[in-house]
């Protein structure tokens, strides 16, 4: 599923006309049916649309024309449908054009009795502030919103007020429970503040061919999408069907990164799981992980007199690579020198190896945090790595950068990285961004505030890390990975709620995720599942 820029989708319009007579009435034809089944299809259960209340705002521009459309066919299959066209300062209730003189009471009457508003007042065309007036029957059905928890606002196409480019906010902006977007969904969706007033996101279909689409460089991570590389499981098949991983992780004083990414690599299917520990270090993890094989590296130096002994920590290492098919560097393992040189030393081996026999290479965390240390640290990488850095860890990997809030493009910010460090990039943050070296960027959609704890990033490095072990190309096993990763987070959440999740509940539904996005059989809470093509 394409995301789409203001400029992108007018184009996309302009080419339908000019490629296959898609004009603008045909096409907001296909757009008011098709938000009419999704209205439908989405109704709560107590809700039934005959009889069902629903007062539609209409614009000035075409998005008031896809609501127009939309209500025609609400009416039709039986519901009670009210609009006001706001220019005109017009109310229609249930057919009868309503006296100018009545319309405020009126218009007062609907509202207090409304199921549904629907806001159909501006969509991609807004040009400037909302006027006052507007903002003023916005902020009349949010009261009324307050009042009656029960009335639903859905939004056609976006939110009046909201940037479908950069994520601004009108301050007059309605939040919606539900957004039927047309075509693609926009990129300022997966920003913030706008990511907090789309609610439910559904994509209608307008009729577009799909062919006018495959130039676009951004995608948004859905089931479809996921279940395609979703790793095949033969019957024939051993462990090392499934590839093997190496984790260098962890440390006494972070043990638990090494084991929730060790266990998240082998709850998503790899085959075996090293982790690669100290003498001292071991009894942690044998008594957690009883799954595991070790691989027994040296204690670290512990001063300048002993620094061969990085060398030797390398070298172990290296040695128990062949015939890994992943390697995850970096979660809890400090950020003394002598690790930053055992990291270095391990990536000029990784370099010195042809590809195909050396593991595929995923750094996140103290990795990141050791090589951000170093000038054009990027040049030390082997080719294909994957890194994994949330905000503050990209700021440090970017020399002190801003990279989150306020006015900050991440989109823009990481596919300019990927391409400059030459790494599949994953950007994690509420809508965390995949970027590939060649400019490709995917996202995604699950915002949860239940994986902001301590953890859940160490999971997500071992998913990737368990995906690449099973053959999948570095973008593909990062977005996988993203997707399933979130998924997980919201099967947890739809029983514990926002708070409370810690990042080991995720592992056992891993693979439970996986296999109902396999069977077509996963219902999440609030997920947008493919493109609305009729029934
Ligand atoms: N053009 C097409 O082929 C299609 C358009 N579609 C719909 O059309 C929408 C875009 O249509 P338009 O380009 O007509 O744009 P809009 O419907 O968003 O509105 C543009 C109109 O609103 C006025 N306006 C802009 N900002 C305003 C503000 N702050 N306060 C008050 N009035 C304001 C403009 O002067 C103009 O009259 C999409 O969001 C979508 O809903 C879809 O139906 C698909 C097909
Ligand atoms: N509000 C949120 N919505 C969705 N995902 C989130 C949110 N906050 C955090 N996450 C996800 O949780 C993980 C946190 O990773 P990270 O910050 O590295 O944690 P840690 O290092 O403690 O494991 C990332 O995958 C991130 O995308
Ligand atoms: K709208």
């Amino acid at each position: 599923m394409h995301i789409v820029t203001i400029e992108e989708m007018r184009e996309l319009e302009a080419q339908a006309e000019r490629q296959h007579g898609l004009t603008s009435p045909i096409l907001m034809q296909h757009a008011g049916s098709s938000a009419a089944d999704i209205f439908m299809a989405q109704l709560l259960p107590h809700h039934s649309i005959n009889d069902l209340e629903v007062l539609f705002l209409i614009g000035p521009g075409n998005n008031g024309g896809d609501g127009m459309v939309m209500a025609e066919h609400l009416v039709k299959a039986g519901a009670l449908v009210s609009y006001y066209a706001w220019k005109q300062h017009k109310l229609t209730v249930r057919g009868q054009d309503i006296d100018e003189r009545h319309t405020s009471e009126e218009l007062e009457s609907v509202l207090q009795s409304a199921d549904y508003v629907v806001d159909a007042l501006l969509g991609t065309g807004t040009s400037r502030p909302l006027s006052d007036d507007m903002r003023a029957l916005l902020e009349r059905v949010k009261r009324e919103g307050e009042q009656r928890p029960e009335l639903r606002i859905v939004a056609i196409d976006l939110p009046s007020g909201v940037n479908a480019d950069t994520g601004e906010v009108d301050p007059g902006t309605l939040k919606a429970d539900m957004t039927i977007t047309l075509a693609c969904p926009k990129l300022g969706f997966f920003f913030f503040p706008a990511r907090e007033y789309i609610g439910e996101l559904h994509v209608g279909s307008i009729g577009l061919p799909t062919d006018l689409e495959s130039h676009l460089q951004t995608e948004m991570l859905n089931q479809g999408f996921c279940r395609s590389y979703i790793p095949h499981r033969p019957l024939n098949s051993n462990k090392g069907t499934f590839g093997k991983v190496m984790l260098f992780c962890g440390s006494a004083a972070y043990p638990g990164s090494a084991y929730l990414a060790g266990s998240a690599s082998g709850r998503v299917g790899a085959g075996l799981i090293t982790l690669a520990v100290t003498e001292k270090t071991l009894p942690i993890y044998a008594s957690s992980l009883h799954e595991a094989t070790f691989a027994i590296l040296p204690e670290g130096p512990t001063s300048e007199l002993n620094r061969g002994k990085t060398h030797e920590r390398t070298q172990a290492l290296s040695d128990h690579l062949p015939g890994y098919r992943a390697l995850l560097m970096g979660p809890g393992l400090g950020q003394s020198s002598e690790t930053r040189e055992t990291i270095l030393q391990v990536l000029e081996y990784l370099r010195s190896e042809p590809t195909e026999k050396r593991p595929h290479l995923v750094i996140d965390a103290d990795g990141l945090n050791n090589l951000s240390a170093l000038e054009h640290w990027w040049t030390f990488l082997p080719e294909g790595t994957i890194i994994t850095p949330h905000p503050g860890e990209m700021s440090r990997l970017c020399k002190g950068q801003k990279v989150s809030g306020g006015s900050i493009d991440r989109l823009a910010l990481a596919r300019e990285k990927a391409q400059e460090w030459q790494v599949t990039l994953v950007l994690k943050g509420a809508c965390t961004i995949i970027a590939h070296p060649d400019g490709r960027v995917r996202l995604n959609w699950k915002a949860n505030a239940a994986l902001a704890t301590a953890g859940t990033g160490d999971v997500l490095a071992g998913v990737v890390t368990g995906f690449l072990a099973q053959g999948l190309a570095p973008f593909d096993a990062a977005s996988l990975a993203v997707y399933i990763h979130s998924s997980a987070g919201e099967r947890v959440s739809a029983e514990l709620g926002n708070a409370g999740l810690l990042a080991s509940d995720l592992l056992p539904h891993l693979p439970r995720v996986m296999r109902d996005i396999k069977h077509n059989a996963y219902r999440p809470g609030s997920d947008i599942t493919e493109r609305y093509e009729g029934k």
